[in-house]
């Protein structure tokens, strides 16, 4: 005899999703569908009016039951999605006003010329200005100075030990004055406002980031020269210029360990060069630095700049790469290109820096784990050697922007918009836009397009809890960390811009960069001869 069981589901999923009916007959099954209805008729006439409606008040607590688990479940999701993003906005709120506590005070200070000092449209570009120029003067207020030496980033242990706060080796750094003009010094017209409130009226005035012109008011001394490591002809550039820096120009030269090895290979007589014995001293090395020069390509440049990790004086950069976007200076006139430099005034492009941080979930409550690591060209948060899609959250200030779903994403300065952005899909910006890219690696979204957010922005970019995966940072290309669930990155633009020189000037160098770099635009040009509109 067959049996029969009928089973019922509530409508959340649990349990089988069809009513069935099971045969004990094999031969039966289900196929005789007619024969099956008329047995569960006879069942149902088997039942007493009572026994049924039991068994489906029976049932129908139980679904309610379900309902009340549901909605207890959602309740506690919510609970929790409500502590965790408190605890984020604890976090970035932190983050935040630590930021803020780097930027300086917006006293006017000496050293600084009024028009820059009352620009608050370029504030904090001028702030940074501001920074290299107290410095490099040492005649600005001792509150300010004292802020500028005790900062932690600077970890210039000398200028911290000194009894007035700051370090009488400042002294010896050439001092220089930036200019903000539309038309460069010629024209000296230095911009106050970018926006004005008169009379009630909201207008603005000419833009005052076009063009900076470095002037120095002390002679520069001592050179920092950062070379690209296994290249037969930036050594035999090297070993020409320290000695021309040294004997033709007077100044001190500072090398890497590895090149000061190099050059004593050569000749014992490179024994005046300076070097340094780990990487702890380099961070002393920016109070005693008038300039930078980098022997190589785009690389070196980002690696000169990674060594810096507050201000960053001046960047010669010489190209000896393929590429060379931010190289514009040829090295077969090296001493032409520095004479001018040297002497100056020259226009300097100032590049933004991002500077990135990330928070580990397991610190949740150790704040300070990781130090900030500052980027020229972008921070990089990807699927690494996962084979799983990268799920990034990302919130600008407290905003949430999108979920990232993809192979990743990447945060760019506008330096770095022609570096690996532009090979995502990212817009090519000119370096000095104030502004941060969001450019998303192969987002497997039809209607994903890159964001470039305003300067003042702090992003963070979380690994959902629920994650399949974890995500991998990496910064200029360079130092791969790990992003566990619910780790975050938080990036906003650094206080430290990394200025350097043009051969030309700002605008002109970077179109130089995308014509000769990329073959921009490149086209033949349609002939006169054919139809034309009449
Ligand atoms: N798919 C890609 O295009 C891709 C992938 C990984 C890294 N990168 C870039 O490489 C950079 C690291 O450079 P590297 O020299 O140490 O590595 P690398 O030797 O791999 O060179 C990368 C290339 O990017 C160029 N480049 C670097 N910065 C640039 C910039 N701001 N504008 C235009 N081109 C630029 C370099 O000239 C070089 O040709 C990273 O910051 C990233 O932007 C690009
Ligand atoms: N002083 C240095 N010490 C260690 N590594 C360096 C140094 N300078 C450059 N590098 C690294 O060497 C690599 C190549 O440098 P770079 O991009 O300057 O030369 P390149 O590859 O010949 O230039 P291009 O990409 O324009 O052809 C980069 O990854 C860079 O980080």
């Amino acid at each position: 005899m067959s049996t029969y069981k009928l089973n019922y589901t509530d409508s959340f999923g649990n349990g089988d999703a069809n009513t069935s009916l099971r045969s004990s007959n094999p031969e039966n099954g289900f196929s005789d569908l007619s024969q099956s209805e008329k047995a569960v008729q006879e069942l149902l006439t088997q039942q007493t009016p009572m026994q049924a409606t039991d068994d489906h008040l029976i049932e129908f607590s139980e679904a309610l039951r379900t309902v009340a688990k549901a909605l207890r479940g959602s309740a506690e999701g919510k609970a929790l999605a409500q502590a965790e993003a408190a605890e984020w906005k604890r976090r970035y709120e932190l983050e935040r006003s630590k930021n803020q506590d780097l930027l300086l005070p917006k006293a006017p200070l000496n050293g600084v010329c009024a028009d820059e000092s009352n620009s608050k449209g370029m504030d904090h570009l001028a702030k940074s200005a501001r920074l290299h120029v107290q410095e490099n003067n040492g005649k600005t207020g001792r509150s300010s100075l004292e802020r500028i030496c005790s900062h932690d980033v600077l970890q210039d242990g000398e200028a911290n030990n000194s009894p007035n706060g700051c370090n009488n080796k400042l002294k010896r750094k050439a001092s220089f004055k930036l200019s903000w003009g539309c038309k460069g010094q010629a024209n000296d017209q230095h911009k106050k406002e970018i926006v004005s409130f008169e009379s009630g009226n909201i207008t603005t005035a000419d833009r005052s980031s076009k063009q900076i012109s470095l002037t120095w008011e002390t002679n520069p001394q001592t050179v920092i020269i950062f070379t690209k490591p296994n290249s037969t002809s930036v050594r035999l550039l090297s070993v020409e210029m320290v000695r021309w820096l040294r004997d033709h120009k007077g100044l001190n030269v500072y090398v890497e360990p590895r090149v000061k090895a190099e050059l004593l290979s050569e000749s014992s007589s490179f024994d005046f060069v300076q070097t340094w014995e780990d990487d702890k001293e380099i961070s002393l090395l920016h109070p005693k630095v008038d300039l930078v020069i980098t022997l190589g390509g785009d690389g070196t440049v980002l690696w000169a700049a990674s060594m810096f990790k507050g201000p960053v004086p001046p960047i010669v950069p010489f190209s000896m790469g393929s590429l060379g976007f931010m190289t514009p200076f040829h090295s077969e006139q090296y001493r032409d290109c520095l004479e001018a430099v040297l002497r100056g005034p020259i226009s300097i492009t100032l590049r933004h820096r991002l500077q990135c941080h990330i928070i580990r979930d397991k610190a949740r409550h150790d704040y300070e784990t990781e130090e900030n690591t500052l980027v020229l060209n972008e921070v990089t948060i990807d699927r690494g050697i996962s084979s799983y899609l990268t799920n990034l959250e990302c919130y600008c200030d407290n905003s949430f922007v999108t979920c990232v779903q993809g192979d990743g994403l990447i945060l760019s300065t506008t330096s770095g918009s022609t570096a690996y952005s532009l090979a995502a899909g990212g817009s090519m910006v000119h370096p000095q836009v104030p502004g941060i890219l969001f450019t998303p690696i192969c987002p497997h979204s039809l209607s994903f397009r890159p964001l470039i957010l305003p300067d003042h922005v702090t992003v963070r970019v979380q690994v959902p809890f629920n994650s399949r995966s974890s995500a991998w940072v990496s910064f200029d290309g360079k130092g791969r960390k790990q992003l566990e669930a619910g780790d975050a990155l938080v990036c906003s633009i650094a206080p430290w811009p990394v200025s350097t020189a043009c051969q030309v000037e700002s605008t002109h160098d970077f179109l130089r960069s995308i014509h000769d770099g990329l073959h921009w635009n490149l086209r033949k040009t349609q002939s006169s001869d054919g139809p034309r509109d009449t």
